[in-house]
């Protein structure tokens, strides 16, 4: 059994596959969770791991210590590329492209090949452009519902409001009449503007028949706002595939 981790900056997506496909899949905050996760349920049955990750150096060696040691496994970790998979790194310096973006470029570009556009919205929101030829063209960065949240909590002194009023304010849209519903509704307008955006900067630069894809933990929620998008989860983890490829694998 393979195991596959997308080690974001709040969560380690994980999931472990099978002959037959994917078995299981969880996400932790932690390698310590995650160590606890696997080990309940596959104490032995793990033969390798793959890994991507955008957290610090040290921090991904140390995960991969803690999965040799307890589970007897080696860890291919994905690096930079020029090129991969048909698409061409478009950042000046390669290396600094965040590798979780390259992967989802990679891979959604495996899915079409043709242009794209995927908005990988997690605890950043990234969007990246691909033109049919496998250009990757760059893309832009700004900070996703997490980081807008906690900046306005750690930067206000009377913006407080608990998970169950954020959870209740922000599915509709009209204006908020309490504090959670007005920062819930206004930080998915500002969302909804960027992806907007994305998708009119595409249709310039990609062409009018880009295909447009999501993934990320908030991809749900952008996912209303563009009907044509396809909401693709385990975007990274099929690029992941192509750039770690394991026996028996193409
Ligand atoms: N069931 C869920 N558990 C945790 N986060 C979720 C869930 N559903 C949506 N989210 C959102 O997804 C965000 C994290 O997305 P993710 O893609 O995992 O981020 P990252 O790759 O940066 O770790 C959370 O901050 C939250 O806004
Ligand atoms: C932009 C990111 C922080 C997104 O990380 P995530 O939200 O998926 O945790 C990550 O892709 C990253 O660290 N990138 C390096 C900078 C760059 O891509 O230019
Ligand atoms: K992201």
């Amino acid at each position: 059994m393979i195991l596959e981790l997308d080690c974001g900056n709040s969560f380690i997506k994980w999931r472990v596959l099978a002959a037959g496909g994917s078995l299981a899949s969880g996400v932790a905050d932690n390698g310590e969770e995650l160590v606890r996760a696997l080990a309940d349920r596959f104490s032995r049955q793990l033969s390798v791991c793959r890994l991507v990750s955008v957290r610090a150096d040290d921090e991904t060696r140390l995960l991969c210590a803690a999965l040799t040691e307890r589970f007897n496994i080696d860890c291919q970790v994905a690096v930079p590329a020029q090129v991969l998979g048909g698409v061409h790194n478009g950042y000046e310096d390669y290396q600094r492209l965040g590798l979780d973006r390259w992967l989802a470029v990679v891979g959604a570009y495996s899915l079409e090949q043709g242009a794209c556009l995927v908005v990988d919205l997690g605890t950043a929101i990234t969007s990246d452009f691909v033109d049919g030829g496998g250009a990757h063209l760059g893309g832009f960065i700004c900070p996703g519902m997490p980081l807008m949240r906690s900046q306005l909590l750690t930067h206000t002194r009377r913006i407080r409001y608990d998970n169950a009023a954020a959870q209740q304010a922000g599915d509709s849209l009209v204006p908020g009449r309490s504090t959670a519903e007005a920062v819930e509704r206004g930080c998915r307008l500002m969302l909804r503007g960027f992806v907007n955006t994305q998708l009119e900067l595409a249709r310039q630069q990609c062409g009018a028949d880009v295909a447009v894809f999501l993934t990320g933990g908030d991809a749900a929620m952008a996912a209303e706002w563009v009907p044509a998008a396809r909401v693709v989860p385990d975007l990274v983890f099929i690029g992941l595939a192509i750039a770690c490829p394991l026996g028996g694998e193409s």
